[in-house]
């Protein structure tokens, strides 16, 4: 591609032109790690690493020219504008030939909900016999090539390359996790959705957004990026008040006020099911997915879906064989063996807690014993939230520790500790696999042990570079067998 053509789209942003018109550009990046020759090398001071600086080395990888924010020598071709961010979103659109304009796209936004949302959507469409790529926390399945990434969102180059490789490939959709950082990073601003979906809003995130109105903010952008028939489907018990000039606005919800109402929700150890109110008529919805807050979910998976054409009645029958998303309400059954039931959830934000604990309440007798830390380097504001909503709706709480990424793990159970509910009955055990067993050793005969807060995660990050193999699963799994082997069984 001649970068004239790019040039032109970034007019608005051009402060300076530094290099020859006539440059072909064959590759673009903002990441030195995969330059090559051709490269058009998007330079930006990001929040830990500042490109402008290796520009010479990443000039001798074989760029060919720079998109910079800051002044650089004139030896090296470059053009410099406003914002890199902004540049490389308007670039990697135009590079990629805006391949979401011909796949059906879906976006999902919210603090909880995200992934089970876009797996639901892809479990869907696969079994109405379409071909398509999904990206979220827990992989990224590109047409089949499945990967994790980092960042529940990647970098606006990196999604319009995997949406040009699934338009390539043959593929029909594409469904994406749109994290808040990534649309206050302008990483989704060059694409847009045929549907947006706003799952929920609750407190998290704080240390990036610095206040609950900003990160609202943030996350409602997405309607902003619907393309003209798109549709935007969202959850009415939490922005009841959101208009956007002629975006047709689907809400649901378990106001009887929405589109699409969610009444009698019942949830089991083998599914919940619920009747929902749509425009369509009254249906009965069932799914695998156990937890009421999981009607939600699927609500908003079949709102948009039938609002785009598909038809209600296939869209709740294909709903019914998703067995949902790994540690999201993930029950171990070997744990009946001891008399107990077992379940790891991804619950890490207060409102997860709650839901997760209430929804628990409701399928068992038995006392609550939750296992459950924080991560490090992240909203420090939400740790004693996370205390106080434990130790309020559980009867046994274990402080533990989770991703601690540099911070003393110590710090973060005392910054939860804070929050405690005084009286409340808790432990403080550091060492995670401690604080399972110690769960799992406590439990009495038809007691539940919930084990909240890294769901999938198959590393404990303690700091940059020390990762340690901890997979709550596995973890609860290897005490759960060797208690049965032992012959225990939680009798008392
Ligand atoms: C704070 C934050 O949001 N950081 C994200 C952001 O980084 P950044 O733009 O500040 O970039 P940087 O790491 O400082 O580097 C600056 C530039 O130098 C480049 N670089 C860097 C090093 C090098 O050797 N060579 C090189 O070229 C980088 O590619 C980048 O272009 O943009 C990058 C590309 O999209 C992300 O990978 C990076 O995620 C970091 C790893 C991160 O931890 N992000 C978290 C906070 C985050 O974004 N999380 C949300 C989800 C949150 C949730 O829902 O739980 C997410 O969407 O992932
Ligand atoms: N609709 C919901 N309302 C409240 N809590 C929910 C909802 N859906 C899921 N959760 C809780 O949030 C946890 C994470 O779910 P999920 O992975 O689908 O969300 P997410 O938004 O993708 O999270 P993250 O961005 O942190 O990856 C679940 O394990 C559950 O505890």
């Amino acid at each position: 591609m001649n970068i004239s053509t790019l040039l032109d789209l970034l007019q608005p942003l051009i402060l300076k032109v530094n290099c020859d018109n006539n440059l072909e550009i064959s590759h673009i990046s903002s990441d030195s790690r995969e330059v090559r020759e051709g490269t058009l090398f998007i330079c930006r001071e990001g929040y830990s690493f500042d490109s402008h600086a290796i520009i010479d080395k990443v000039y001798q990888q074989g760029a060919t020219a720079f998109i910079v924010e800051k002044d650089v020598s004139k030896e090296f071709p470059h053009i410099q504008v406003v914002d890199s961010r902004i540049a490389e979103a308007v670039l990697a659109g135009e590079f990629y030939g805006k391949p979401y304009e011909k796949l059906i796209t879906f976006g999902v936004t919210g603090t909880n909900g995200k992934t089970t949302c876009v797996h639901l959507f892809h479990h869907v469409m696969h079994m109405f016999g379409n071909r398509g790529s999904i990206s979220g926390t827990v992989m990224n399945d590109i047409m089949g090539d499945k990967f994790y990434h980092q960042n529940t969102t990647p970098s606006a180059i990196e999604i319009l390359r995997n949406m040009a490789k699934t338009l390539n490939d043959g593929g029909e959709y594409y469904g994406m996790e749109v994290s808040s950082h990534a649309l206050d990073q302008y990483r989704v601003e060059s694409i847009r959705y045929d549907i947006v979906g706003l799952t929920n809003i609750t407190r998290d995130h704080l240390d990036f957004h610095i206040t609950f109105e900003n990160y609202k903010r943030a996350k409602l952008h997405i309607i902003d990026l619907l393309k003209p028939n798109g549709i935007a489907v969202i959850n009415y018990d939490y922005f009841s008040d959101v208009r956007n000039g002629n975006l047709r606005i689907i809400t649901f919800g378990t106001n009887s006020k929405a589109h699409y109402v969610i009444k009698d929700v019942n949830t089991n150890w083998s599914g919940t099911n619920f009747i929902l109110e749509t425009p369509y008529g009254a249906k009965r919805v069932y799914t695998q997915l156990i937890g009421g807050y999981n009607a939600y979910n699927v609500t908003l998976v079949i709102a948009g879906l039938v609002e785009i054409g598909y038809d209600i009645d296939e869209v709740i029958e294909a709903v019914k064989t998703f067995r949902g998303v790994d540690g999201r309400f993930e029950v171990i059954p070997e744990a009946k063996k001891l008399g107990i039931e077992v379940v790891i959830d991804f619950a890490h934000t207060p409102d997860a807690l709650e839901k997760v604990i209430i929804s628990l309440r409701k399928l068992s007798k038995g006392r609550i014993i939750v296992v459950f830390g924080a991560g490090g380097q992240s909203d420090k504001g939400k740790r004693p939230m996370m205390g106080e909503i434990v130790s309020k709706y559980a009867d046994i709480t274990i402080v533990t520790t989770d991703d601690p990424r540099g911070e003393d793990p110590r710090e973060i159970i005392s910054d939860i500790e804070k929050g405690l509910i005084p009286n409340s009955l808790h432990l403080s055990i550091i060492d995670r696999k401690e604080a399972i067993d110690t769960a799992i050793t406590l439990a009495n005969k038809g007691d539940v042990v919930l084990i909240a807060g890294r769901g999938h995660e198959p590393y404990q990050v303690f700091d940059d570079h020390r990762k340690i193999h901890f997979k709550d699963r596995d973890v609860a799994m290897d005490i759960i067998l060797h208690k049965i082997n032992k012959g225990e069984k939680s009798f008392r």
